[in-house]
């Protein structure tokens, strides 16, 4: 029999907030354990919580960006357990109230290859809750230190429909579930930080079955890499498990991402009764129209949004649209250069997003940069020093510096002009080069005045393309026209298109040289006179 798998996640998120859920303390991550602590924090006796309104604002902007109902209203209950983490005894979270329902998550699974699009699909979703983060138990050898500085930490939790049926389902969903809480300024979900963790849900059930199996969990993996190597070792465990005869038991397991081995913590009969029942001391939240209004005015537009925005309205092939999906950075700084290039746009989007990506990721074209920079220095030794600071890395990229001061929006939509309108050849060889020359030859004028400089450093470098002599490609043009009488005729005749079939050995009887504005102004002086 075949079966299929069933899997819902649990993900908890710590929202980027500069002080705790419930008091001014601090939030902070790698500081002398509990120095981010005071009476709330640590629950003396007295304290009283007051709610931290940044936190629901970035619960309400989590579930925006995953198209969740914002609830009109809601509350706060207590989960009673002990535990040395928790110095309440209890924690403050959501159960019954929650502020965020429903939703969905667009996830891209793997392509067949690197190239092209995986298929797209949407991910429902249960709800998002609010919760505060417990603090930390460092085990030692003969002792265990508690640090509370994590205690009280905001922290959301999103609960998915048992609705993902594979191990690269579930990596897809938080990879870009990632992606959108980071780009939205939700959290940095830094995993190694514990700013983002997930619980896993597996079932199986015999393909086409539409009850769920029994599920087992395995809790706090604190990689997506370890999420996708758990299910997968679930899946073939369970599926060994009922294959033979075996059945299921309802437990938590715990998956060790460095073994690739489960074992069982605990079963449902130790299950905990957390006795959940209203905070006393927190007054529900009510989110009005307004309030929502205004954050979802703030909101970004999402990775797969945007993703397709540049496939479809400028035409990026997936692949070089993909780069943008994942680093917002760059996408900002292209989407920036796009808006400098203005109505031309369209036509060599896919030459600025090759600029930026070389810009920003290439290695060699820093490196050819700094020693493009360097031997110019050389030459002038008298020149200023030009970069600031050397990076402890010289071969890695500083690519702050240079999107901000060499390839910015300008530069980059004015190099684009150049060699879609006026002929001149900039490639990636050339690129670091000629903008080590501008950066030079720019450096000492300011905004808009840098602007000449890019046409004179490429004039420099001889980029613009020149035959030899009118003459020659007059020549050219004649020649093409008699080889290629038929395509001639009928330009003659009125149909426009025809001259492409003209141009094409023009341009290779120049080796690429010759202007394309004046190869098509010469044919079509040439067509209008002679038979
Ligand atoms: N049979 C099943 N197979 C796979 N996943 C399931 C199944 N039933 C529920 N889930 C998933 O388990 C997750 C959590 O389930 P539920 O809301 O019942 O909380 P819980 O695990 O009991 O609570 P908690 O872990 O917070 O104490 C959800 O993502 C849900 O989609
Ligand atoms: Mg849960
Ligand atoms: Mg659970």
């Amino acid at each position: 029999m075949n079966y299929e798998a069933v899997i819902g996640l649990e993900v908890h998120i710590q929202l980027k907030t500069r002080t705790k859920m419930f008091t001014r303390a601090p939030a902070g991550y790698g500081h002398e354990p509990n120095t981010l602590t005071d009476p709330v924090v640590l629950a003396l006796p007295g304290a009283l919580p007051v709610l931290n309104k940044t936190a629901i604002d970035q619960v309400i902007r989590a579930g925006l960006l995953v198209h969740c109902r914002i609830a009109d209203e809601c509350r706060w209950d207590r989960k009673n357990y002990f535990y040395p983490d928790s110095p309440k005894n209890y924690q403050l979270t959501q159960q019954f109230r929650p502020i965020c329902l429903g939703g969905e998550v667009e996830i891209e699974l793997p392509g067949p290859a690197r190239n092209i699009m995986g298929a797209h699909k949407k991910i429902p979703l249960n709800r998002i809750h609010l919760e505060e983060d417990v603090g930390k138990l460092n085990h030692h050898a003969t002792d265990s230190l508690v640090d509370y500085n994590r205690a009280g930490t905001p922290l959301m939790e999103l609960v998915t429909e048992p609705a993902l049926h594979s191990a690269d389902e579930a990596f897809a969903f938080l990879t870009a579930l990632r992606a959108l809480m980071q780009q939205g300024g939700v959290s940095d979900c830094d995993m190694e930080k514990g700013q983002m963790r997930c619980d896993v849900n597996v079932s199986i059930r015999p393909a086409g079955a539409t009850a769920l199996g029994t599920k087992v969990e395995m809790k706090n993996l604190n990689s997506i890499a370890y999420v996708r190597d758990a299910i997968a070792h679930e899946i073939r465990r369970q599926t060994a498990l009922v294959q033979s005869g075996g059945q299921v038991a309802q437990e938590t397991r715990d998956y060790d991402g460095l073994t690739g081995a489960s074992q069982s913590l605990r079963s449902k009969e130790d299950a905990h009764d957390y006795r959940f029942f209203p905070d006393p001391d927190l007054m529900p939240v009510r989110v009005d129209e307004t309030w929502k209004s205004s954050i979802a005015a703030t909101l970004p537009e999402r990775p797969f949004d945007r993703q397709r925005r540049l496939m479809e309205k400028y035409k990026l092939p997936y692949g070089k649209a993909s780069v943008f999906t994942w680093n917002n950075e760059l996408a900002e700084h292209y989407d920036e250069c796009l808006k400098q290039a203005g109505n031309r746009a369209v036509s060599f989007a896919e030459k600025i997003a090759d600029y930026v990506t070389n810009a920003a990721t290439s290695k060699k074209t820093w490196t050819e940069f700094l020693r493009e920079i360097e031997r110019i220095e050389k030459e002038n030794p008298s020149a200023k020093k030009l970069i600031p600071s050397e990076s402890d890395d010289p071969n890695k990229p500083d690519l702050d510096f240079f999107l901000k001061e060499v390839a910015t929006p300008p530069y980059l939509a004015e190099i684009a002009n150049l060699t879609s309108n006026y002929g001149y050849l900039i490639t990636s060889s050339n690129f670091p080069s000629l903008s080590a020359e501008y950066f030079v030859s720019s450096s000492n004028a300011v905004g808009k005045a840098k602007i000449p400089f890019i046409k004179k450093s490429a004039d420099k470098l001889g980029l613009k393309p020149q035959p030899a002599d009118t003459g020659e490609l007059e020549q050219w043009c004649r020649d093409a026209i008699a080889a290629n009488a038929k395509a001639a005729a009928e330009f003659r005749a009125g149909k426009e298109s025809a001259i492409n079939g003209l141009k094409g050995p023009v341009m290779k009887a120049s080796r690429g040289k010759a202007n394309p504005r004046e190869v098509d102004a010469t044919l079509r002086r040439l067509l209008a006179h002679s038979e």
